[in-house]
């Protein structure tokens, strides 16, 4: 439990910790890269770390001290069969991406996760993988957790993905750069793509056009030696929408992952009206990056949908936060897919600022928000929910009174030093 007290303004200079995907595909391919790779800026979280110890047990030796990492890569089939099950914890993108790895190894493994995990969908993955032969086992004929994979020769696959996800794109490329033949994934609209960017980097061909993405099977992976992980615009997120929303404030974010697949947050903040700057643009290991600066500014409603979904979607929680203070009516919609994170988000974000005092009403596919709602202090559950701890934190710090924030833990999934950081900022 933590207590949040509504506060004037924020103000400072800060970074936030590292990108949570680019962390866990730093560390995955580096494992199955010949060669030694160290990793800087690696996000600590209970996610990430959650990846290492799966390749602990998958018999890749990883040193890691905070954000420094170093793995000794044994190439592509260095992985030996684990003799103890696979804990993914609370992570979606471990469990999935590894079911691709896993998918193309000689081996039998099996993956379990925390309670949240075990309800999410993993046919999405599980279907594909099947279709490329691999052999999977789960409950509920592979849409949930237990699942065991016993992998082997795969053929490779054109897939046509129902959703947008780069946690389904990436575990059917990462199975195709083992397959016989060529693998395409086509989506719905472009999910993130760090897999892709990360990969050229290991020396693979990969080719992305209109609609779709596609590797030839027999590609091994090259260390480039170093990784700098830029830290995580979904972190990021956080502080920037106090700053937007609390009169007189005024923040600056170094050194945050502008990836355009993951910069949807920063085309709404601008549409809404926020005063927002990029700094110091430049590109580190193939991925933009910049300092973002914001001042408070008054914001109005918008429309929320399309294209623009899968580049913002770890951050509608926060963007509900950003509606209530802003005049009008805020749309979200074509986000079902929030129903299948950690928690159904759509449900977990409209409870919890209505306790707040915020007008937010549950749609099929969204929300809608009207604004403008002064916000006051409430007891708020995370749902062991990291966004959503971290959503009612922000709200609490823009809110009249105290907020408490229940099963606040959930947070060190993606963002260890959250209540350090608003501390630093909060005036
Ligand atoms: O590939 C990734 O690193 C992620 C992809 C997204 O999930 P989906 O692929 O399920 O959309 C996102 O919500 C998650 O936080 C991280
Ligand atoms: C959905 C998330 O992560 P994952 O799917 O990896 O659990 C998230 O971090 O918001």
């Amino acid at each position: 439990m933590t207590t949040i007290q509504g506060i004037k303004q924020v103000r400072g200079d800060i970074t936030v910790p590292g990108d949570k995907s680019i962390s866990h595909r730093a560390v995955m391919f580096s494992a199955l890269a010949e060669g030694t790779t160290t990793i800087e800026g690696f996000l600590p979280g209970a996610d990430c770390l959650s990846t290492i110890s799966c390749f602990r047990k998958l018999g890749i030796t990883i040193e890691q001290e905070g954000d420094r990492v170093r793995v000794e890569g044994k190439g592509w089939y260095g992985l030996t069969e684990p003799s103890e099950i696979l804990d993914i914890g609370n992570s979606g993108t471990t469990i999935r991406l590894m079911m691709g790895i896993l998918s193309t190894q000689p081996f039998h493994s099996v993956l379990i996760g925390d309670e949240s995990i075990a309800r999410r969908p993993m046919k999405r993955v599980t279907g594909p993988l099947r279709r490329m032969g691999a052999d999977i086992a789960g409950r509920n004929n592979g849409e949930y957790t237990p699942l065991s994979v016993r992998g082997g020769k795969l053929t490779g696959i054109e897939y046509r993905s129902p959703v947008s996800s780069a946690q389904v794109k990436s575990a059917v490329l990462l199975a195709g750069l083992a397959a016989e033949g060529e693998t395409t994934v086509y989506e719905p609209e472009v999910s993130r793509d760090h897999t892709e960017r990360m990969l050229r980097s290991f020396g693979v061909d990969v080719e992305s056009f209109n609609g779709g993405v596609r590797v030839r099977g027999g590609q091994s992976l090259q260390s480039p030696g170093h990784i700098q992980v830029p830290g995580d615009i979904s972190s990021a997120a956080f502080p920037l929408v106090a700053a937007v929303i609390i009169p007189g404030s005024h923040i600056v974010v170094r050194n945050v992952g502008v990836n355009p697949t993951r910069s949807g947050i920063i085309d709404v903040l601008r549409e809404m009206g926020a005063d927002l700057t990029l700094d110091n643009e430049r590109e580190v290991n193939g991925e933009p990056v910049a300092d973002i600066e914001v001042k408070y500014a008054p914001l109005k409603g918008i429309e929320i949908g399309g294209a623009i979904i899968p580049r913002l979607i770890d951050e509608i929680p926060v963007i509900a936060v950003l509606a209530t203070q802003a005049e009008g009516t805020t749309v979200i919609k074509d986000a079902a897919e929030l129903k299948v994170k950690e928690t159904n988000r759509i449900d977990t974000i409209v409870a919890e600022l209505s306790k707040m005092g915020a007008r937010i009403e549950p749609t099929e596919d969204g929300m809608i928000v009207y604004g403008r709602t002064p916000l006051r202090g409430a007891v708020c559950d995370s749902h062991g929910d990291h966004r959503i701890g971290m959503a009612a934190a922000i709200a609490g710090l823009a809110a009249s009174g105290e907020t408490i924030i229940q099963n606040a833990d959930s947070i060190n999934v993606s963002f260890p030093g959250f209540f350090t950081t608003l501390r630093q900022i909060s005036e």
